[in-house]
């Protein structure tokens, strides 16, 4: 890609002058507030940068640049604002460059000068605009004067005006399409002929060729400020106020021999897949279709104004024809085309750049996403695992606890009779296990849960319910009543056990430990047998507030023996 200086009449580009000596720099896109303060510094009306414009190093003040320290290489500072250009008033007076272009070396400079040899040898001196990224005017022939001939156009010229033609709709069919297009040339007698291929690229051999329009991707930009350029060239031609009326002798007969095939009808509308142009004329443009027969040649071929050549063209026998004046005013025409072009480019690939921005967002949200979905995921298993050890621990619990019986206990008032033994009051568990043991049995461990309760009457309720400490199975079950006499510290023990017996013992409570005995034990008539006896109990409020329970018994075999230990935490208020 050639890189141009985008400022006005500024024609610096890449390679020229000495090396080095001229940077360029683009255009800060990203920075809307300094791109902004570049446009305005800019003054180019109608004109959208992108990422192929440039300014070069002489429209920004020295103090724009720093250099590195090492070698001495020139930055652009990134706050640099370009203020070296033309100014308004020469712009308006010389907005457009006055170039000649010698179309024959031969040919004099004088304008006055006649034609020879039966060819046009006028100059004009047009306004030709210096877009510096169009590069068009670079490429045509001729590096210091052009001139572009308004009213006898060289073949040359029609060539260019063809190949803009050409290039108008096939690019903006590619622009639209996004089809390349391929244009062929091929010389015959009846003259050149152009093929228009959509499908690939070719260049051809005009003053302009399509290499001049950058490739169709990255230099979209450039190739629609080159049919700026042309375009307001060629209206340019449009609008000269006089138009020679004396066509060479020996173009007119070139031309009146010419067959009707190549009489100055080149197709502008080109087929689907081609498009053939014959040897123009500089007046007439005709589209034709690949079926068509060639055109017939006009009647008069003598140059007109604008005005003229348009009415009496479009009058033409055949309607087909169009006047070069009617291809130039639609070339010219096409500026806001060009325009909507432009800003379509810039909107688009602005657009572009959105739709990346959001899709980074979504790309991120869906990160995002993922790891909600990740914790979502962990807090279930959480969830789950907090179920598992909840069912543990039910299972581990000891079934009967928050029965109805003890809400009543809690919620009645306690009867005062029973304030003595109000330390017993309470759920309480095993903590740690209970030990059992007998001189004629095998010792063990046993988990129990014991509730002692009331519900305002002058008694305790009690269950003791005794479970192994693995598998949960129920083991010994007693439950029953404690009654104290009233006004004295005596107290009766009831109690039913599974095992078959009924006992009543009695004893003193004594602070917070009550010691009771047995004075009575019976039992069903097939009770498993050794008999007991005699059974002892202490129960006891500990230091650190558990209770704690000692049982002793007596057996038909065994003596007062200690059979079990067990120590409860409180596990109800
Ligand atoms: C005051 C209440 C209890 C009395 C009167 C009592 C009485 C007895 C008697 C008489 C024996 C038979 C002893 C022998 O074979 O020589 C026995 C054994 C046993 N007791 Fe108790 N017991 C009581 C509480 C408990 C409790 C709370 C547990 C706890 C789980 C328990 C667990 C056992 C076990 C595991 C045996 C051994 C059974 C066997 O080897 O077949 N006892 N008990």
């Amino acid at each position: 890609m050639v890189i141009c200086c985008a400022a006005f009449n500024c024609s610096n580009r890449q390679g020229k002058g000495k090396k080095g000596a001229i940077s360029f720099h683009r255009f800060p896109l990203k920075d809307s507030k300094r791109v902004t303060q570049w446009l305005k510094a800019v003054q180019r009306n109608n004109w959208t940068p992108t990422k192929y414009s440039f300014l070069c190093s002489e429209h920004f003040s020295k103090d724009c640049f720093s250099k590195r320290f090492e070698d001495q290489h020139r930055f652009l500072k990134p706050t640099a604002v370009p203020s070296i250009f033309q100014s308004a008033e020469k712009r308006a007076t010389c907005g457009y460059a006055i170039c000649k272009r010698e179309t024959n070396s031969q040919i004099p400079e004088d304008e006055d000068a006649q034609p020879t040899n039966g060819e046009s040898r006028e100059q004009h001196s047009l306004l030709v605009p210096l877009d510096q990224d169009t590069g068009v005017k670079h490429k045509m022939k001729g590096p210091e004067r052009t001139t572009v001939e308004a009213y006898t156009l060289d073949s040359e010229q029609r060539e260019n005006i063809v190949l803009l033609s050409e290039s108008l709709l096939t690019r903006a069919s590619v622009l639209k399409t996004g089809s390349p297009v391929r244009t062929e040339r091929s010389s015959s007698e009846n003259g050149t002929q152009t093929n228009i291929h959509i499908g690939n690229w070719m260049t051809d051999t005009s003053g302009i060729s399509i290499d001049d329009f950058s490739p169709p991707v990255s230099g979209a930009c450039k190739f629609i400020g080159s049919l700026h350029s042309y375009s307001f060239s060629s209206k340019h031609s449009r609008e000269r106020p006089s138009v020679p009326r004396d066509l060479p002798e020996r173009k007119k007969a070139k031309r009146n021999t010419e067959p009707n095939n190549s009489s100055g009808n080149v197709p502008l509308v080109p087929d689907k897949s081609s498009l053939e142009i014959s040897s123009p004329s500089p007046l007439t443009v005709a589209p034709q279709k690949s079926s068509e027969s060639p055109s017939v040649a006009p009647a008069d071929l003598t140059p007109k104004s604008a005005t003229e050549a348009s009415t009496s063209e479009k009058g033409a026998a055949n309607p087909n024809f169009m006047s070069i004046n009617e291809v130039i005013v639609s070339a010219s025409g096409t500026c806001k085309l060009i325009d909507s072009l432009h800003t379509y480019c810039f909107s688009s690939r602005q657009t572009k750049s959105q739709v990346c921005c959001l899709r980074e967002q979504v790309e991120k949200k869906n990160m995002e996403l993922k790891l909600l979905r990740q914790r979502v995921s962990r807090s279930d298993s959480q969830v789950k695992k907090l179920r598992e050890k909840v069912a543990e621990l039910k299972r581990l619990s000891i079934p009967g606890r928050g029965s109805l019986q003890s809400m009543k206990s809690e919620m009645s008032l306690l009867n005062p009779i029973l304030k003595p033994l109000v330390w017993m009051l309470g759920t309480w568990v095993s903590e740690p296990p209970g030990d059992g043991i007998f001189p004629t049995i095998q010792p063990f461990h046993y988990m129990e849960e014991i509730q002692i309760s009331h519900v305002g009457q002058p008694v305790l309720n009690f269950m003791f319910n005794a479970f192994h400490p693995d598998t949960k199975k129920p083991m010994h079950r007693e439950c029953g009543f404690i009654r104290l006499k009233p006004g004295t510290s005596k107290v009766a023990f009831v109690s039913a056990q599974n095992t078959g017996i009924v006992e009543v013992e009695e004893g003193e409570v004594n602070g917070e430990e009550l010691t009771i005995t047995s004075h009575s034990v019976a039992r069903i008539s097939f009770a498993k047998e050794p008999h007991v006896q005699q059974i002892s109990r202490n129960f006891r409020l500990t230091a650190d507030g558990k209770l704690e329970q000692t049982v002793s018994m007596a057996t038909s075999a065994q003596p007062m023996t200690k059979h079990l230990h067990i120590t409860y935490k409180k596990v109800t208020p």
